[in-house]
């Protein structure tokens, strides 16, 4: 058996970033940005008035008088000059006359038929936007996974469509002749096939798109069948069968379709039979059934695996901190990741793995925050001391 980091690299190696596409900006949250997105403009495009106020020039003393010549206002630049002892009417947003040094806010002045007078010396600041004090043209956003701020960004800099890498397309097999969809009535002798439907919605929220196939009966030649369906898919990803049962047949069939395999079998609980392969040039992960070990492999590997072909960089789950509240035995050969419950508190939050880790428990999963890292041969843990997480929150 293989390390759980070993195994990483092996899955990572299988996942290349897919081809790119432009897509429109109002289509890109959430979406990979390929390339840096340059700006046409610069921000604000012109010296820009902060407040609604008067616009004059030079640092006059409290009293002065000036005569409003016009107006400046948002979308509205004003066509005349100011001169020294005018003041030009402005609004946020507004271009600044040319040669005017500050806007004095409408509430430090008296308005008169035509003229205002400062009621107190002007402070605290110029209250104008520099012309690219925001950025500048050909100031650029690096690739990233695109948030609603940085679509804000994109728009300002005139940037209407983005490259992005294209969506994975993720076939999701679920095997065994136990299994029926949700809704449909199961025999006495079978249950609800459930992994996929959290699988799905993980490949879906870290972007890629997820295909539900036909579950695979027990049968080498379904199982056939299925996985030739799911031959267009950037990644095939089986449900169960992976064990060494008389009816775990996903590594024999895969295998006699062609499998180039990475490896099978890891050193960690849950998720023991693993594997991982190439199957006719599209890269392949084998989970095992067990609800549990299914979902935590996805975070695991499949995730990573993902955010690889969608141009992230490679990388394992994300680890946290948090302080553990119970005494742990010492943890053997297998790196164990333990449906846990965190605790917020002033710091880093308590982390209290649950008493039962059996990975068939879909109930205990619904209530787990996290997946407490045990690694292979850690040592005993006391209360208080610092360990590391990965969250099932988001
Ligand atoms: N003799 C041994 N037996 C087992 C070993 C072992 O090393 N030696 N490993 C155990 C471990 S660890 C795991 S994990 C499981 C994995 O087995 P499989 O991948 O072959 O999975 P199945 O046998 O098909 O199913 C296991 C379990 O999960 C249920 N299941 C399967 N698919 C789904 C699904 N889509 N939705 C809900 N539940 C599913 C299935 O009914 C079984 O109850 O093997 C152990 N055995
Ligand atoms: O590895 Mo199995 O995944 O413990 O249930």
């Amino acid at each position: 058996m293989i390390s759980v980091e070993e195994a990483l690299a092996r899955t990572l190696a299988l996942a290349a970033p897919l081809p790119v596409e432009r897509v429109a900006l109002g289509e890109a949250r959430g979406r990979v940005m390929a390339r840096p997105a340059l700006a046409t403009r610069d921000q604000p495009p012109f010296d820009a008035s902060a407040m609604d106020g008067y616009a004059l020039i030079g640092d006059p003393p409290a009293g002065a008088t000036f005569p409003v010549v016009g107006e400046a206002a948002a979308g509205h630049v004003y066509a005349g000059t100011l001169g020294p002892g005018e003041a030009v009417r402005i609004f946020t947003g507004a271009p600044v006359p040319e040669g005017a040094t500050r806007v004095v806010l409408q509430e430090d002045v008296t308005a008169e038929g035509g003229t205002i007078r400062l009621n107190a010396a002007a402070t605290g600041g110029t209250h104008i936007r520099p012309r690219g004090q925001d950025f500048r043209t050909g100031d650029s956003l690096s690739p990233r996974r695109l948030r609603p701020n940085d679509l804000a960004l994109l728009a300002a800099m005139n940037i209407p469509e983005v490259t992005v890498t294209r969506r994975p397309s993720v076939a999701l097999i679920a095997t065994g002749d136990e299994l029926v969809m949700p809704g449909e009535v199961p025999r006495p002798d079978q249950i609800v096939a459930s992994n996929s439907f959290a699988l799905k919605a993980l490949v879906e929220a870290e972007g890629a798109e997820a295909r539900l196939l036909p579950i695979a009966r027990d049968t080498e030649d379904e199982l056939r069948t299925v996985l030739d369906l799911a031959s267009d898919a950037d990644l095939i990803v089986t449900i169960g069968g992976a064990s060494v049962g008389d009816h775990d047949l996903v590594g024999k069939v895969a295998a006699g379709m062609g499998l180039e395999r990475a490896f099978y079998k890891i050193a960690m609980r849950p998720g023991k039979p693993l594997m991982a392969g190439r199957l006719r040039g599209v890269p392949m992960l084998g989970l095992p059934g067990n609800p549990v070990s299914s979902i935590v492999c996805a975070h695991l590997f499949l995730l990573p695996m993902l955010r690889a072909m969608l141009g992230l960089p490679p990388a394992p789950a994300p680890l946290l901190r948090a302080e553990l509240s119970v005494a742990l035995p010492a943890n053997p050969t297998r790196a164990h990741y333990m449906r846990a419950r965190l605790t917020r508190q002033d710091g880093l939050p308590r982390i209290e793995p649950f008493s039962s880790q059996d990975s068939a428990l879909l109930r205990l999963l619904a209530e787990a925050d996290a997946l407490l890292v045990r690694p292979a041969d850690d040592g005993p843990r006391a209360p208080g001391d610092l360990v590391d997480y990965i969250s099932l929150n988001s």
